[in-house]
């Protein structure tokens, strides 16, 4: 039996731990045959079925995708088997160490990846070639990007050092972060003024009044500043009340569960699993998935070991992107050229966009290879930060020339 992977289900790695089998019909060995190249990374899997192994293979080829919704059979049924990779419920980094660790001929390797994605460091000076005399704006993701990815979320902090890259690069360049977190508890860990903020993964847009005379063209200037005193763009008010029915019943039903958090977003709900034992990880799962199939407006999507509810509405971090670039920085001018610099699955969104636009610098994140639409990449955090400071650098040498 082969099992189809359509190309449209292709996503990083990272959502490995969801992956679940559909309509697995036999429990024989399973030939995978993937239809789309890009998704075969060799690294050891195996499928098993109520815990017993139905095939396995090492190294082999593990495909990555968000297979719950869109992994199907030949005949297309979408019947759910309790059947699942053993990447389910491994934690990424194990995977990924085995991936280091079955390194052969075939497998791609970092440096492979990076001939892809080539470090945004290392190709720094013809990226800036391509800059120069236009307007870079630049957008940044919180968690995983300014601040390493951590056991509790309440403890993500960055880095004084971080901070004030940070706060440079806002001086020299239009800047905005965009991120999963609430606008509130994004500024409270940036602790700047001088930026966008794009929270519940850019479904609550602020920025400072500054920035309206500075960059934007807006005809409605009437806008009055909140008590943090930034203009506020919301996409999903009427959300919210269903939103706290929601938090509260994904707090009561996984208040059983050790290690599992429900951290609330704002315009939507965390509930994280990092913490939890790798055997209740699929209740945590079925848990949110039960909780939202009262709400048919609402929809569930993966993160680093975190499931993330949010309104069903077309609205992610690329029309964040394209929302605060039309508003705010003129992206009429066609010399504007969008950075954006993040980690995760839902930055992804952000990447395709930019990659629509067709100008621009979209960076991942990563020590690993993973599938992405970002076209360059830094390995981690202090590398992000080290991409910072080279990018002020530049601008106060190319701007004095
Ligand atoms: O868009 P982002 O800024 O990347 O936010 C995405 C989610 O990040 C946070 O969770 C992640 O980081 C935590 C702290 O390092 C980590 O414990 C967790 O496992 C990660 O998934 C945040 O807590 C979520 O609410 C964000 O949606």
């Amino acid at each position: 039996m082969s099992l189809i992977f359509p190309s449209s289900s292709v996503v990083p790695s990272s959502c490995l731990n969801q992956l679940k089998v559909y309509s697995l019909k036999s429990k024989g060995s399973a030939s995978l045959n993937p239809c789309f190249p890009l998704v075969q990374y060799k690294v050891p899997w195996s499928i098993t079925q109520d815990k017993y192994p139905v095939s396995k293979s090492k190294p082999h080829r593990i495909l990555t995708s968000t297979a719950r919704d869109c992994i199907r059979t030949n005949n297309q049924s979408t019947e759910e088997k309790d059947v699942s990779f053993d990447g389910g419920d491994q934690g990424q980094e194990e995977i990924e160490r085995e991936f280091h660790d079955n390194r052969d001929a075939s497998v791609v390797t970092y440096s492979e990846w990076l001939t892809q994605h080539p470090s945004a460091l290392h190709t720094f000076e013809q990226m800036m070639k391509i800059a120069k005399g236009k307007q870079i704006v630049v957008f940044l993701d919180y968690d995983g990007t300014l601040s390493p990815i951590v056991n509790d979320p309440e403890k993500a902090f960055m880095t004084d050092e971080m901070r004030s890259a940070v706060h440079e690069v806002a001086e020299c360049f239009p800047t905005a972060i965009v991120t999963g977190r609430s606008r509130d508890k994004a500024i409270e860990f940036v602790k700047l003024k001088d930026l966008c903020y794009a929270g519940s993964h850019g479904m609550h847009i602020s920025i400072p009044p500054g920035f309206l005379k500075k960059y934007a063209e807006l005809e409605d200037q009437t806008h009055i500043a909140d008590e943090q005193g930034f203009i506020n763009f919301y996409v999903a008010k009427k959300f919210l009340c269903k939103l706290k029915k929601i938090k509260e019943k994904l707090q009561e039903k996984t208040r059983g569960i050790k290690g599992a958090m429900v951290e609330d977003n704002k315009f939507c709900i965390s509930v994280h699993f990092r913490c939890v034992d790798e055997e209740n990880v699929e209740n945590v799962k079925k848990i949110v998935d039960s909780v939202i199939k009262s709400y048919p407006s609402f929809r569930a999507g993966g993160g680093k070991k975190v499931m993330e509810v949010r309104p069903n509405i077309e609205w992610n971090k690329g029309h964040a992107l394209d929302y605060l670039l039309k508003t705010v920085f003129g992206t009429r001018n066609d010399d504007v050229l969008p950075l954006y610099v993040g980690d995760d699955a839902t930055d992804e969104d952000a990447f395709k966009f930019i990659k629509e636009v067709g100008r621009g610098f979209p960076i991942v994140v990563s020590s690993t290879p993973k599938m992405t639409d970002a076209s360059f990449s830094l390995r981690d955090t202090i590398e992000v930060m080290n991409f910072l400071t080279k990018l002020t650098g530049w601008r106060r040498i190319s701007s004095s020339d």
